[in-house]
């Protein structure tokens, strides 16, 4: 099967479930040799030390940025011009962009026009595609959205899973949770894609289990633009409004994630105090205050395919974070690393 062809074939079978729920998973998502091909050129390009760590700049003290470095995450972007000259040895990687997210773009807007999508037609400028490693205790995503003030005009997420003997016991499961719907934990295995419109589903990723942390997670990320970002397609909360709230609708959520996602110190505490703060003040927003109850309500009471029910969430993630300070750098940290696990569910 020719590249675009398998790429076309990716949409046909996304196609349906993203315009009825905002995100599918397709498994066997490439021909199996171009996933294979991409798949054994990742760890080249860690050796070759192509890969950058996952840097973001925050606020720390009033008015004082700080850059803070992700332990956990680390990428190589594999849009624009030096991506190609620079990973000569990783010539399948290095023409991603080009090959897939193209394709990509050209198939959604014949197969979903109402999606508006920039990025066809060639014009690989409005496309942007990343691999990731994702390694050790604090391999882990907080909640977010990929729509976001520095990136607005984001429309479509595509992640490919590329870990070839990735197996369900190594945890890490990308969480997808559409607003006010049911929640699902997606295994990160090889040639796995999921598909969602980035505006309107939250996401977080689970930290791996003791066994996964000794495996590497890759993933290639592609992100198309599009010209109808938050538009209302009928449903009963807009997407701004969505993003807006879930901080506050999924306050828990949001503070247990980030918390797993990053060792502690001075970058989870700013973090911490942050999240804390915008929850805070949503629920002291007039308007807001009186309907979050109910939208807390509604929020739990959708059934989760997460193969846990809604009351053990916390308590289990936090025996995965117990598993990750009592074999990861953190131990040393005074964290409670000696406390009997407690089980899985009672
Ligand atoms: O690591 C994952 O599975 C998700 C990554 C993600 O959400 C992102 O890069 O925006
Ligand atoms: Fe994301």
């Amino acid at each position: 099967m020719s590249h675009k062809a398998s790429i076309s074939s990716v949409v046909s079978r996304s196609a349906a479930l993203l315009a009825e729920q905002g995100w599918a998973s397709v498994d066997h998502c490439l021909a199996d040799d171009w996933a294979g091909a991409l798949a054994s050129e990742c760890q080249l390009l860690e050796e070759a030390g192509m890969l950058r760590p996952h840097c973001f700049e925050f606020q720390a003290t009033a008015g004082e940025r700080c850059e803070y470095r992700h332990p956990g995450r680390s990428f190589v972007d594999l849009d624009g011009a030096e991506a190609v000259e620079d990973l000569a040895l990783a010539p399948n990687l290095s023409s991603f962009a080009r090959e897939a997210a193209v394709p990509l773009a050209e198939a959604l807007v014949e197969q979903l026009p109402w999606l508006a999508l920039a990025g066809s037609m060639g014009d690989v400028s409005q496309v942007q595609v990343k691999l990731q490693l994702t390694k050790g205790p604090a391999g882990s995503a907080p909640c977010h959205y990929d729509t976001s003030e520095t990136a607005p005009r984001r429309q479509i997420t595509w992640l490919l899973y590329l870990s070839t003997d990735w197996k369900p016991e190594f945890g890490a499961e990308l969480v997808i949770q559409p607003f006010l719907g049911s929640r699902v934990a997606v295994t990160p295995c090889f040639n796995r894609g999921v598909m969602f419109l980035s505006d309107r589903i939250l996401h977080y990723s689970l930290p791996p289990s003791r066994e996964g942390q000794a495996h590497p997670r890759w993933l290639l990320t592609v992100w198309l633009e599009g010209e109808l970002v938050d538009a209302p397609r009928g449903e009963a909360w807009p997407p701004l409004l969505q993003r807006l709230l879930a901080p506050a609708v999924y306050s828990k959520e949001y503070l247990s994630s980030l918390e797993c996602s990053m060792p502690d110190g001075p970058a989870l505490r700013a973090l911490r105090a942050a999240q804390e703060e915008e929850i805070r003040s949503l629920q002291e927003d007039e308007e807001f205050a009186e309907m979050l109850p109910d939208l807390r309500e509604a929020a739990h009471q959708t059934p989760t395919d997460l193969g846990m029910c809604e009351a053990e969430r916390p308590r289990e993630l936090k025996r995965k974070r117990m598993e990750v300070d009592k074999t990861g750098p953190y131990a040393e940290q005074g964290l409670e690393t000696d406390e009997p696990q407690p089980p899985l569910s009672n």
